[in-house]
């Protein structure tokens, strides 16, 4: 921070969310200086293309190519470039230098978390990645510090508002997946590679993020097995409603007696479930902690200017740690559970098979869940008009990953049994 109570920002990438941090910091000035106690001036914006066309209010003069110059001139560097690199090496320069960083890169601080986190203990740095995880909603802070006094069990969310946007289109208006995730784009929630967002992946960087903070122990982004919403049909949202549910891609992280487990999927939701009724790109995140019981965090997930509020709310904190010379609250990964192996992981779905329709072949799928001590809440036939078979959905009470693995092979093994036509995930276990 300079002698007369300037402290500088660096900006990385202009983009979607960047453009929105340059409009708030040259709004409401003299807020900011009310809140951290300095005057923010942004010094540098590091593009990749200095000619390109901006929104008006993007100062020309601040555009600059050369991101290191950026870097190595700010109290204060934000990262709105995304991927991993060249944000990496460009956020490692500024921490190894003892410098404060502020992302939105949920992919970078889930896959590179230890090295980033590393390098602020190695340089006496900042990291602060608000951003990251469901855009405007203050989850990561209220994970960090405002439940650092209770034992969390577990955090459950929508954390990816492109596939909630685009679930939701083909629930509401029938629309198809394709025209659903041009909407989506249009619309700027979706990453620059919206493979990320509908294979699962920018869920699982999230969840990963989320489960860290959540249980003080280190989860990457390889801890997560991740499963999309490319496959989903129309047919399996009309089969959810017409059951009462709703699908939603998940996040789920759980603690259990003996270690931790993250996983990313569509689930059946109950329509009175509160994550049911998150609509187009919100997101929500429910985490149940010992003391405090259920809490519910919702809002925007995604978009330019929800997503520079979370930006703007870590800068305003930097920079009064600038100021007062502290620091921000450094990882805590003390606890280092251990990740659960699927006979440990508490898992419940609903398994769709098609059945001859003879008599004894209910009989023997009920003995197949049975053998494997997989215990069934409900089982249904609906009429499938036309067919020589009949569908039966039969959904479990709780049981592990690894018994239902089985049971999805014994059934597939079994000769009554014509094909296992879905398997889904069950909110609630
Ligand atoms: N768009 C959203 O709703 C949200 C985005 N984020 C995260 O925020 C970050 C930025 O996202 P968006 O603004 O949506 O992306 P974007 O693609 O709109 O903007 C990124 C900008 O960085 C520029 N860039 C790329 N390489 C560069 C380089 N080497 N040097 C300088 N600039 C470079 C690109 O030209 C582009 O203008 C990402 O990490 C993303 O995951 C987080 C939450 C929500
Ligand atoms: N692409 C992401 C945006 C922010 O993380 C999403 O759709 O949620
Ligand atoms: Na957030």
């Amino acid at each position: 921070m300079s002698t007369d109570g300037v402290v500088t920002i660096g900006l990385l990438g202009c983009g979607t969310v960047g453009s929105q941090v340059v409009r708030m910091l040259s709004e409401h000035g003299d807020d900011w200086v009310a809140r951290s106690g300095a005057r923010l001036q942004l010094t540098g914006i590091a593009v990749r293309d200095a000619s390109a066309e901006r929104a008006p209010w993007v100062p020309r003069e601040l555009l600059t190519e050369d991101a290191e110059a950026v870097i190595d001139h700010a109290d204060i560097v934000v990262e709105l470039i995304g991927g991993i690199e060249p944000a990496r090496s460009y956020m490692l320069r500024a921490l190894h230098a003892g410098g404060t960083v502020v992302t939105g890169n949920k992919a970078l601080v889930a896959a590179h978390g230890p090295e980033l986190h590393d390098a602020v203990q190695a340089g006496n740095g900042n990291l602060y990645y608000e951003a990251a995880v469901a855009g405007a909603i203050p989850v990561v802070y209220g994970l960090r510090e405002s439940l650092a006094g209770d034992k969390i069990t577990s955090v459950a969310g929508i954390v990816n508002g492109t596939t909630n946007y685009i679930l939701d289109e083909m629930t509401t208006k029938g629309l198809g997946f394709e025209e659903a995730l041009a909407a989506a784009q249009a619309l700027g929630y979706a990453e620059a590679d919206p493979t990320a967002d509908v294979d699962g992946h920018d869920a699982a960087a999230k969840g990963a993020i989320l489960a860290s903070l959540a249980f003080h122990t280190r989860v990457g982004l390889d801890d997560v097995p991740t499963t999309g919403i490319r496959h989903i049909t129309a047919a399996d949202i009309a089969a959810a409603r017409a059951d009462g549910n709703v699908l939603k891609l998940l996040a789920v992280a759980q603690r259990t007696a003996d270690g931790v487990s993250v996983q990313v999927r569509p689930t059946l939701v109950p329509q009175a479930h509160p994550l049911a009724a998150v609509r187009g790109a919100f997101n929500a995140v429910v985490v149940e902690a010992e003391a405090a019981g259920r809490l519910m965090f919702y809002g925007q997930g995604a978009g330019g200017a929800p997503t520079a509020s979370a930006v703007l709310s870590d800068i305003v904190a930097a920079a009064g740690h600038v100021v007062r010379g502290s620091k921000a609250p450094r990882e805590s990964a003390y606890a280092a559970l251990p990740l659960l192996d699927p006979e440990h992981v508490p898992a419940r779905a609903q398994v769709t098979v098609r059945l001859a329709d003879e008599p004894g072949t209910l009989a023997a799928v009920a003995g197949i869940f049975g053998d494997q001590g997989v215990s069934i809440e409900a089982v249904r036939q609906p009429r499938v008009a036309g067919s020589p078979g009949a569908d039966v959905i039969i959904t479990t009470h709780t049981t592990t990953e690894a018994a239902l693995a089985r049971t999805v092979a014994g059934l597939e093994a079994e000769p009554t049994v014509d094909r296992v036509v879905s398997v889904t995930a069950v909110e609630g276990y």
